[in-house]
C-alpha cells in the first residue's frame, strides 16, 4: 500500500475572474505528473468555484475554503456543505489557522465542522498547526494533538480526510519549516493517530505540509518520509505551482 501524494492550492481571498482564468489555464497547460501519482486540488474563493470547476482539467479537483457547521438555513454569509455537494464540489478545507485565529474557530467547532462535512459526503482537508509562541514554549506537539483530538472525538472514518500541518509562523512569512521540522511533527501526528485512532489510519492518512512552500523548497520537503504532499498558499497562484505538483514522490506505508 502507498500513500498517494496530495497537492492542494489554497488561493485564499485572492483573484479576479480574469486572474482566475489565467491561473487555471497555466495549470491546464502545464506538464504535470499523472493523476495516478498525485491528487491535485485547488481551492478558489467560493464565488469562483463554478468558474474554476468548469475550466479545470478533469484530472484536477476543486475544494471550498470553508463550510458551515451544520445544515444550511438562517446563517447569513455562510455556505453549507449541502450547497457544495449540490455544485459537485468534492473537497473542503476546514480549520485553517486564518479562520481559527482571525475568526475565533475553536478546536471543537472545527471538529464539528469536519464531522458534519464528512457525514454529508465531502472530503476534508483538515488543518492543524502551532503559533510561533507555542513552538517557542515547546508546545507544538501538544497543540497539534489537541487540534487532531477534537476531530478524532467526532469522526470514526478517516478515509476522506487529509491532515494538513501548517505551522502558523510559516504561513505567508517566507519562513518555511525545515524538512526536519516538518518531518518531526508529521511523524508525531502519525504516532498520535496510531495510539489514539488506529494503526491503519496512521499508516494510510495523507499528512501534508503547508507554510511558505515554493518551487525551490518543495523537493527537499517532499523527500521526507512522512510528508505526503503540500497545502500551498501564495505559490499556488503562480506558475511554480506546477513544479510543486511535480515534486510528488511515492510514500509507502509501513
Ligand atoms: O496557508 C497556507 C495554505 O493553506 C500556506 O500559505 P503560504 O504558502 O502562502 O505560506
Amino acid at each position: 500500500m502507498a500513500r498517494k501524494f496530495f497537492v492542494g492550492g489554497n488561493w485564499k481571498c485572492n483573484g479576479t475572474s480574469e486572474e482566475v482564468k489565467k491561473i487555471v489555464s497555466t495549470l491546464n497547460g502545464g506538464q504535470v505528473a499523472s493523476a495516478d501519482v498525485v491528487d491535485v486540488v485547488v481551492s478558489p474563493p467560493f464565488v469562483f468555484l463554478p468558474l474554476v470547476k468548469s475550466l479545470l482539467h478533469s484530472d484536477f479537483h476543486v475544494a471550498a475554503q470553508n463550510c458551515w457547521v451544520k445544515k444550511g438555513g438562517a446563517y447569513t454569509g455562510e455556505i453549507s456543505a449541502e450547497m457544495l455537494l449540490n455544485l459537485n464540489i468534492p473537497w473542503v478545507i476546514l480549520g485553517h489557522s486564518e479562520r481559527r485565529l482571525l475568526l475565533g474557530e475553536s478546536n471543537e467547532f472545527v471538529g464539528d465542522k469536519v464531522a458534519y462535512a464528512l457525514s454529508k459526503g465531502l472530503k476534508v482537508i483538515a488543518c492543524v498547526g502551532e503559533t510561533l509562541e507555542q513552538r517557542e514554549s515547546g508546545a507544538t506537539v501538544e497543540v497539534v494533538a489537541a487540534q487532531t483530538k477534537a476531530i478524532a472525538e467526532r469522526i470514526s472514518d478517516w478515509t476522506n480526510v487529509v491532515l494538513a500541518y501548517e505551522p502558523v509562523w510559516a504561513i505567508g512569512t517566507g519562513k518555511v519549516a525545515t524538512p526536519a521540522q516538518a518531518q518531526e511533527v508529521h511523524c508525531e501526528l502519525r504516532k498520535w493517530l496510531q495510539i489514539n485512532v488506529s494503526v491503519e489510519v496512521a499508516e494510510s492518512i495523507r499528512i501534508i505540509y503547508g507554510g511558505s512552500v515554493n518551487g525551490a523548497n518543495c523537493k527537499e520537503l517532499a523527500a521526507q518520509p512522512d510528508v505526503d504532499g503540500f497545502l500551498v498558499g501564495g505559490a499556488s497562484l503562480k506558475p511554480e505551482f506546477v513544479d510543486i505538483i511535480n515534486s510528488a514522490t511515492v510514500k509507502s506505508c509501513a
